[in-house]
């Protein structure tokens, strides 16, 4: 066995003649998404369908985290480098899972709030010698991969206006590391950055969507997109959205890459962009030149998004045979409910179909424009959008099986009823405006009449070429894992009740499972060391659909499992999910709840669900709490002893009178759904 230093060492190796001579074999997985296409499919198959239900246990490893872990493991070596919440890094011995070196970034826990969706991280890139990490406050940093100590940081939002946060894996193409950053649910300009990976010098950079028409535009893609925009709404001062918060993939041979954009903000079209327009380039795929960052074209696919649906989610890059020619093609599943069959080299539309029900669409048009259902639109009813703003997929990975031809997709749908808000306005909280006592500016409410819709979790076996289901798996509910599919005939997921599954990816056969701790998002990676091969995954319940719900009693801190066959390690003790008793008998005032409903939803609801209803994930349901903590609720609020853990303080935010008003909404919510005896 060689010493750790020699394993982490071979990081020196790892350029862009290592990354694509590794996606021969797959030996490693030396990027985020395996090779350049993220396929996120390995040629390994000592692991198959015949011996995959005698998969053990090698090794566990505790991240020692309690909030959502998003990141996939990436693996060179015999050395694995994952990401937990708050963005911290570990290098971890992909052999034995002893702890090689971690790296806290020191992320200001004030912070928490300025991210939409958990304070998560989607994993690192790797690249001669060093580790790069975004971290959660926009620093992206270079850590040695020996030593994990820092060679250099950058901080990518310097003299950006507004909450801008960092959640994806960076992605390096031809010596650059390239971050983008999230923040379009609180009102900012999206923007993606290359910098040199020697010296953190910037090199480029492109914006999603114009600034103010009346300064000069950056460059000629701008000034194209500014003629999609209404200027009356005045997009820029609530920064328009856009932004790149995960998805990025590379061609070398075309020498291109893409990116994923994000939603409008705000969500609501009429509040952004009052006389219609596409809102370019929101919501779209687009390919940049790596070098220069130069905008090369793109494809939309949400014109005029009003509903979250962001374009960001994990592209892959295959070659397929479609009407009897083959062609250069990107797959994608993004949060409007469509797959996409496009054309990498042009940008064309090959096709779209839906692979769950939706309600804003009937399908494309052969152009590739949406063909929208009015109703979906109106500004004057509440609407039950299906898919919901988090998305029929959303940035959990999805993996291609070129043997098969399938795509192996975490699909979903998770229930929220919407409303346009016409007295929105920019950086106001107002009650019933989703979130916005914590800077949302989404420009939508929530309407009193529930969702009439249903969640559902399921994985999807998608046949790109034919745009059909090819299998199906339910799950008991939405908010699972992403996927890894090998040349063993696997497919792998972790799923939201708390198990890694595998499937025959031919057919979705269940062929094996093991329990896992707590419910699972992240994706999983397979390696071989020392002639073995593992299946990795990092678990850790949260992201934006964990923050608030479920489904599992069991809630163990973020852990990385490594399973092997034949392996016969022991798990760790899991620990129970601990939920009080539906809070009872803090005194109240009947008449504040419907006030205290309003400022719950502008302040709480996102992290914490509706009191005594959803049942507590990441973050603790308010319904459950002790009596004592309601009754002193402005001690939690004003300063509180959770705001060391990312709780906002809403100190000069809601005033005491406020605070008893959510009391009242809280126990009265409780009260109300009591079974009475
Ligand atoms: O608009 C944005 O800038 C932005 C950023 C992020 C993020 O950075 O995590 C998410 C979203 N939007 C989003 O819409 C979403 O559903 C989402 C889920 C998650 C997650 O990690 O679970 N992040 C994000
Ligand atoms: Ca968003």
């Amino acid at each position: 066995q060689q010493p750790a230093a020699a394993r982490a060492a071979a990081v020196q190796q790892v350029d862009q003649a290592f990354i694509r001579a590794n996606a021969a074999k797959t030996p490693d997985w030396p990027t985020i998404g395996v090779d350049y296409a993220e396929t996120r499919y390995s040629r390994l198959s000592q692991i198959d369908t015949g011996n995959v239900n005698k998969l053990g246990l090698a090794w566990s490893y505790n991240l020692e985290s309690t909030r959502g872990v998003e990141a996939t493991p990436v693996v060179v070596n015999g050395v694995m480098y994952v990401t937990a919440s708050w963005s911290v890094v570990h290098a971890i011995d992909a052999r034995t899972g002893q702890k090689l070196w971690t790296y806290e970034p020191k992320v200001d826990r004030t912070m928490g709030s300025k991210g939409c969706c958990d304070v998560v991280n989607r994993g690192v890139a790797l690249w001669k010698g060093k580790v790069y990490v975004g971290a959660f406050d926009g620093r992206l940093i270079a850590l040695d991969a020996v030593t994990g100590k820092v060679v250099w940081e950058k901080n990518t939002i310097e003299g950006q206006k507004g909450a801008y946060t960092s959640t994806g894996a960076p992605r390096v193409f031809k010596g650059k590391v390239i971050i983008g950053n999230g923040g379009a649910e609180y009102g900012v300009r999206g923007y993606i950055t290359a910098y040199d990976t020697e010296t953190g010098k910037q090199i480029w950079r492109w914006y999603s969507v114009p600034g103010d028409p009346s300064k000069p535009f950056e460059d000629e893609s701008m000034r194209r997109a500014a003629k999609t925009w209404d200027p009356s709404g005045k997009w820029w001062q609530a920064g328009g959205g856009g932004t790149m918060w995960d998805s990025m993939v590379f061609d070398p041979q075309l020498n291109l890459m893409y990116v994923g954009t994000g939603n409008g903000s705000p969500w609501s079209h009429r509040a952004r962009s009052p006389k219609g327009g596409d809102n370019l380039y929101l919501a779209s795929i687009v390919a940049l030149d790596p070098d220069t960052g130069h905008y090369k074209w793109h494809y939309q696919e949400t014109p005029g998004d009003n509903w979250d649906y962001t374009s960001t989610q994990p592209m892959i890059l295959a070659d397929l045979t479609i009407a009897g020619k083959p062609r250069k093609v990107i797959l994608h599943a993004p949060k409007n409910g469509f797959f996409f069959v496009i054309d990498r080299v042009t940008g064309r539309f090959i096709s779209a179909k839906n692979f769950v029900d939706v309600n804003w669409a009937t399908g494309y048009d052969k152009n590739g424009r949406p063909i929208g259902i009015a109703s979906a639109r109106d500004v004057d009813k509440p609407n039950d959008a299906i898919p919901g703003p988090n998305g029929a997929h959303n940035w959990h990975p999805m993996s291609f099986n070129p043997k098969t031809g399938l795509v192996y997709l975490p699909a979903q749908h998770i229930p929220i009823e919407l409303k346009d808000d016409k007295n929105w306005r920019f950086n106001q909280s107002a009650p019933g405006q989703l979130q916005s006592g914590t800077g949302w500016n989404t420009a939508k409410v929530i309407p009193a009449e529930p969702p009439t819709s249903k969640p559902m979790g399921r994985l999807v076996a998608w046949d790109p070429v034919a745009q059909k289901e090819a299998w199906r798996v339910e799950h008991v509910a939405p908010w699972n894992g992403g996927t890894l599919t090998t040349a063993g005939n696997l497919v792998f997921q972790g799923t939201a009740d708390g198990r890694m599954v595998a499937y025959n990816a031919t057919n979705g056969e269940k062929l094996w499972e093991s329990p896992v701790g707590t419910g699972v998002v992240a994706a999983p990676s397979t390696y071989t060391v020392d002639g073995q091969q593992y299946v990795a995954v990092a678990v850790g319940w949260g992201g934006v659909g964990g923050l608030a719900d479920r489904a599992t009693e069991r809630n163990s801190p973020g852990t990385v499992y490594a399973f092997a066959v034949g392996a016969t390690a022991k798990m760790p003790a899991f620990v129970e999910y601990r939920m009080g008793k539906l809070v009872q008998g803090v005194p109240y005032d009947p008449a504040k709840a419907q006030l205290g409903a309003g400022l719950y939803l502008a302040n709480c609801l996102a992290c914490h669900g509706v009191p005594g209803v959803s049942r507590g994930g990441a973050i603790p349901n308010l319904g459950y709490m002790d009596a004592a903590i309601i009754r002193d609720l402005s001690k939690f609020i004003f300063k509180g002893p959770a705001t060391d853990r990312g709780m906002p303080d809403f100190t000069g935010k809601l005033t005491n009178d406020e605070v008893e008003a959510i009391k009242a909404f809280i126990q009265g919510t409780a009260d109300s759904i009591r079974p009475k005896k």
